[in-house]
């Protein structure tokens, strides 16, 4: 049981599709006691029965991480329901849809402050808040794409707020090492969830990340669980600042073997 006796909080079920969802699941089939959050009220309905299916029906609370207040209350609650806790995973991202398509040069202001607030400056904020109740001994996990560090069709404003989404878990991991926090992201291959719905051409993207991978399959949210838990467990003790791939091999790949017709 690798996460007994472990205490913390997923930020970022939205449904049971969700790659937080596989993480949860992992890490309660280890042993750990689990605090979730959840954006508003619509999608409360979907994570308190979530909750519940791991004993954490008290353990439920909102957080909009846009909302400093809201931020500040979840502190003050998982202080008075855990007091200490091990671990934090932080499964947020967000983006107006304008930053996701059409030309990036055309990007506004506003969509770039939202897509960095939300997607980038919220792990700093989180951190900041939650230090006071982390351990000497715990462990923060982030998620991340590949379309922080290469160009992905359409990622566009999401892949500079994951440039930077890297470079706050590298900076994290520097500051917070010398309080025993470990600090690591996943970037994943792409996952059918609900913040793929409404991506034209998703179904193109699976389909050539599990033709041009070297597993030759796309992944699922129980294979990121599975990792994000061993991030979060003691077995990754001397691991931090790390980005870890779990996306079939994926980032490796500069061209793909092709087969020209035999002379
Ligand atoms: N699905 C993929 O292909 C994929 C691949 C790699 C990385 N990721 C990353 O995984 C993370 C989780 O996304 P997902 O695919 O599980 O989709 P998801 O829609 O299930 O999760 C995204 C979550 O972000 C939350 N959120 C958005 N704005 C918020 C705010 N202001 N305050 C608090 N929560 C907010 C949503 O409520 C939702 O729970 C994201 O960081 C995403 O960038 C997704
Ligand atoms: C993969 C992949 C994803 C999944 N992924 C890695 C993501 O990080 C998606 C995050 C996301 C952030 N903001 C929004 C949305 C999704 C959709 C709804 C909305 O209005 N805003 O999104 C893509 C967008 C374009 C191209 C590929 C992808």
């Amino acid at each position: 049981m690798f996460m007994k006796g472990k205490k913390g909080v997923i930020l970022g079920v939205a449904n049971d599709k969700s790659i937080a969802y596989g993480i949860a699941k992992a890490c309660a089939a280890q042993g750990a006691q689990i605090a979730f959050t959840y954006l508003n009220d619509s999608l409360k309905k979907r994570v308190v029965p979530i909750a519940t299916e791991f004993g954490s029906e008290n353990l439920v609370y909102p957080c909009d991480v846009s909302n400093p207040e809201e931020v500040k209350a979840l502190k003050e609650s998982l202080e008075k329901d855990l007091g200490q806790i091990d671990f934090i995973v932080h499964s947020i991202a967000f983006a107006p849809k304008e930053g996701l398509s059409g030309r990036f040069y055309d990007i506004s202001k506003e969509a770039f402050d939202i897509a960095m607030d939300i997607s980038v400056y919220s792990l700093i904020e989180i951190t900041r808040e939650l230090k006071p109740l982390l351990s000497n001994n715990s462990s923060i996990l982030t998620l991340s794409y590949y379309g922080g560090v290469k160009y992905i069709p359409n990622y566009n404003l999401m892949g500079v707020a994951k440039a930077a989404l890297e470079m706050t878990t590298k900076y994290l991991a520097e500051d917070l090492g010398r309080d025993g926090i470990r600090v690591n992201a996943i970037s994943a291959g792409p996952i059918k969830t609900l913040a793929a719905a409404g991506i034209s051409d998703f179904r193109f993207m699976l389909k050539w990340n599990e033709a041009h991978s070297p597993l030759k399959k796309n992944v699922t949210i129980d294979e990121v669980g599975n990792s994000g838990m061993y991030l979060l467990s003691d077995l990754s003790s001397a691991v931090t600042g790390e980005i870890h791939y779990v996306d079939s091999g994926f980032n490796i790949m500069g061209m793909p073997a092709v087969k020209f017709d035999e002379e």
